[in-house]
């Protein structure tokens, strides 16, 4: 069974459309959505969380259907853990004293039930020791972190996180990434990280103008880009993309590749520069 679905959703905003008909289905396990600024990635996130209601379809997360009234949005509101790209915190709190508000606003109504809930997700982020610091005194990344913990209250089915990533040093990030794969549910989250995406994730999503373009495993991403990526001192003619390597040498991402280059291992980068390259033009707008 899936964790959340999708049947047909689309969002428009006046004229924009940011999210296409758009029909799949969750199931346990990481997703990563990629796609460029403004594609619709924190659309769609916004609408798997409940938080914007759809133009048009049908949302069902847990059971319960997101879009069939306020009492089914609650039950499945209930089973979310959501980390918005941009965090809010009130003023003057501290890190548990926050916590600890939005454990409230999720029900947890027993308050020893709650300390010890709100003191397992600091601990999970790596919080433990600054639960009694003023959230204005973390830096940027431990209150990234804390904006997790949030998420995390409660082992939500579906953790949708909006960019968890930003703003993390890379040790922040590789622990980030050993607590979301070790994660029973479903965790949906959207990334500028390809490293993230080939590194944690099952599945893949991208997403560009508001429509999935690639959905499957990271092996399957790589290999749409498979012998379309080469090395040597020579750029490829036409190529999406060229740099210089540390190596010295050029890497080239399409195009026709030189004859005194070789073809190398794609990384999900190339992929999807490739598919951001080919997509179809002219979409997005309502004519
Ligand atoms: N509240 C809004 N009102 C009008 N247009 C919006 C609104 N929110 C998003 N859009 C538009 O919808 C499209 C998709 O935006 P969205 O924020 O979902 O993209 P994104 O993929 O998350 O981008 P980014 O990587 O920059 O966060 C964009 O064209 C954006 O300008």
């Amino acid at each position: 069974m899936s964790t959340a679905s999708l049947d047909g959703v689309s969002k428009t905003y006046g004229r924009t459309v940011a999210l296409q008909p758009t029909t799949v289905s969750l199931q346990p396990g990481v997703v990563g959505l990629l796609g460029p600024n403004g594609a619709g990635k924190t659309t769609m996130l916004r609408l798997l969380s409940s938080a914007l209601p759809p133009s048009s379809g049908r949302i069902v997360v847990a059971g319960h259907e997101v879009t069939a009234g306020h009492a089914e949005r609650i039950e499945a509101r209930r089973r979310i853990g959501y980390l918005p790209q941009e965090v809010v915190f009130p003023r003057g709190m501290t890190a548990l004293g926050f916590l600890d508000y939005i454990a409230v606003l999720k029900e947890w109504k027993d308050a020893a039930a709650r300390h010890t809930e709100i003191r397992r997700v600091l601990e999970l982020v790596h919080l433990g020791d600054s639960g009694t610091r003023k959230v204005a005194r973390l830096s940027g990344g431990q209150r990234r972190r804390l904006a997790i913990a949030q998420a995390l209250i409660g082992s939500p089915e579906l953790l949708i996180l909006d960019e968890p990533t930003t703003g993390l040093d890379p040790e922040q990030r590789a622990s980030l990434r050993g607590l979301l794969g070790g994660l029973p549910g479903t965790v949906l989250l959207s990334t500028h990280q390809t490293e993230d995406v080939s590194a944690l994730c099952d599945r893949v999503l991208v997403i560009d103008d508001g429509l999935i373009r690639f959905d499957g495993s990271v092996p399957d991403l790589l290999a749409t880009a498979a012998g379309r990526v080469h090395l040597g001192p020579t750029g490829s003619a036409g190529a999406v993309q060229t740099w210089k390597t540390g190596t010295g040498l050029i890497r080239s991402v399409g195009g026709h590749p030189a004859p005194d280059s070789s073809v190398t291992d794609p990384s999900v980068e190339d992929a999807y520069l490739l598919l951001r390259a080919e997509r179809p033009r002219e979409q997005g707008v309502i004519p």
